[in-house]
């Protein structure tokens, strides 16, 4: 089993199910690429690993478009509150105590709940994200790190936050892990000035890397700054330059057509977080309708597990696809298919980690499910089983750039992991001063 992940040759997995029911090979190089798929697949490596593929469906591996990854140490700090109050009255406050340890332990226990669900890559905003970077780079996966950019208007707290975000983007640089980048990360249109704000969008086209930001969470976000600006947050985020063909916007749950319009034209990533959404009653849901219309991309992110409380994408798809079809009133909308693309090439693509689907050329990015479990039973089209039947449960291998995160539910150290985010969340209560 050691040998399985230590090993960085070539592997083959063999006699895979794939979502279109036929059984193939997949030949993955030593760099991580996928060579071949189907029953030329063999010949094409000498194969140093050998995966049996027979009672396993491979799907690409998720990519989770919206996390605050660390924040799995808060997870059930502190549940059924307003978003306003939760986060400045119980989040905020505990966040004053984080130490970059604890985001280490708490980024390696997300990237642990990631790979035991089938996250291969995901998107994440947060503090000390140097140490965010250091359990990425060993846990394997691949990642985009921002900086949570917030200065409150204030001029002083503005240049701590630059400096902040660009030595964020030097150390991701210097770290020269293809897998792992950096973006910049304004907050909110709440929480960013709009001189902050049009810094972080100067910033992230000087470094040619992307932005993360929080896009219309909340109703009063909305009238907040309609009352502040006289404009809607998307088209202030436009006017500071915030809004490009590599910016990921969460929640857009509150915007109007004009809005998605514009998300459109720039070529903007939408993800959509249902499970914190609905947890927060935010009280409206993303219109995917109208942003597919205009041509946004589509993505799918479980924000932070203090307001979800996992990271299962699996789980995050069923949601996306019940409440677009509840909010919006049609059982038509965000079918299987589409929501499972949304989990898969609409994170990939926004992300730039490859094109999000199996094929010659792409990153072996690779999430096998065991087609005996019970919610995959009986197995008539894999897109409804994965999105309405399964959890993350199902997974039992996962291979990111070629490399195996986990074998038949096994991942390298997670004991220790456990145990020491454990102490890490308590410590950090403790430190606070409040018990939740
Ligand atoms: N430099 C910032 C750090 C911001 S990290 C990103 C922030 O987003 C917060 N956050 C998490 N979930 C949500 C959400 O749903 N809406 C808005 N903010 C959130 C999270 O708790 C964290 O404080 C500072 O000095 O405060
Ligand atoms: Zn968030």
């Amino acid at each position: 089993m050691n040998d399985t992940f230590s090993a960085r040759g070539s592997i083959l997995i063999a006699g895979v199910t794939t979502i279109d029911g036929s059984t193939a090979d997949i030949a993955i190089d030593e760099t991580g690429t996928i060579v071949a798929i189907g029953d030329d697949a063999r010949g094409a490596i000498d194969a140093d690993i050998i995966i049996d593929g027979s009672e396993r469906l491979a799907i690409p591996g998720l990519v989770n478009t919206h996390t605050h990854a660390a924040m799995s140490l808060l997870r059930g700090y502190a549940d059924d509150m307003l978003l306003q109050d939760w986060l400045s009255q119980k989040i905020w406050p505990l966040e004053a105590h984080l130490s970059g340890d604890d985001v280490y332990a708490g980024t390696r226990l997300a990237c642990l709940e990631m790979i035991r669900s089938g996250t291969v890559a995901f998107n994440d905003m947060y503090f000390f994200m140097d140490r965010a970077a250091a359990a990425v780079d060993e846990m394997g996966l691949k990642a985009t790190l921002a900086y949570g950019f917030i200065d409150l208007g204030m001029e002083d707290k503005r240049e701590t936050e630059i400096r902040a975000t660009e030595a964020l983007v030097r150390r991701i640089a210097s770290l020269n892990n293809p897998r792992i980048r950096a973006a910049v990360g304004p907050h909110s249109v709440y929480t960013v000035s709009l001189a902050g704000l049009s810094w972080c969008a100067g910033f992230a086209k000087e470094q040619n890397i992307g932005i993360h930001v929080h896009l219309s969470e909340t109703g009063k976000e909305v009238t907040d700054c309609l009352a502040q600006y006289g404009k809607r947050p998307a088209h202030l985020l436009d006017d500071c330059g915030c809004l490009t063909t590599r910016t990921v916007a969460a929640h857009c749950c509150w915007l109007d057509e004009s809005e998605c319009r514009l998300l459109g034209q720039r070529g903007v990533h939408a993800s959509h977080n249902p499970a914190s959404n609905m947890k927060l009653a935010v009280n409206r849901a993303m219109p995917c309708h109208w942003l597919k219309q205009y041509g946004a991309g589509l993505t799918l992110g479980t924000d932070g597990c203090s307001s979800n409380n996992n990271l299962d994408l699996f789980e995050e798809m069923k949601f996306a696809a019940l409440l677009q079809k509840f909010a919006w009133n049609s059982p038509t909308l965000l079918p299987a298919g589409e929501v499972f693309t949304m989990a898969t090439a609409g994170g990939a693509r926004a992300l730039g980690t490859g094109p999000g689907t199996l094929a010659v050329g792409a990153p072996a990015d690779i999430a096998l499910l065991d087609t005996r479990a019970v919610c995959n039973t009986p197995l008539f089209h894999a897109d409804s089983n994965i999105v309405y039947a399964c959890n993350g449960g199902a997974v039992r291998t996962v291979l990111c750039q070629g490399r195996i995160l986990m074998h038949e539910r096994e991942v390298p150290g997670e004991e220790e992991i456990i145990r020491e985010a454990a102490a890490a969340a308590h410590a950090l209560v403790e430190r606070a001063g409040d018990e939740g």
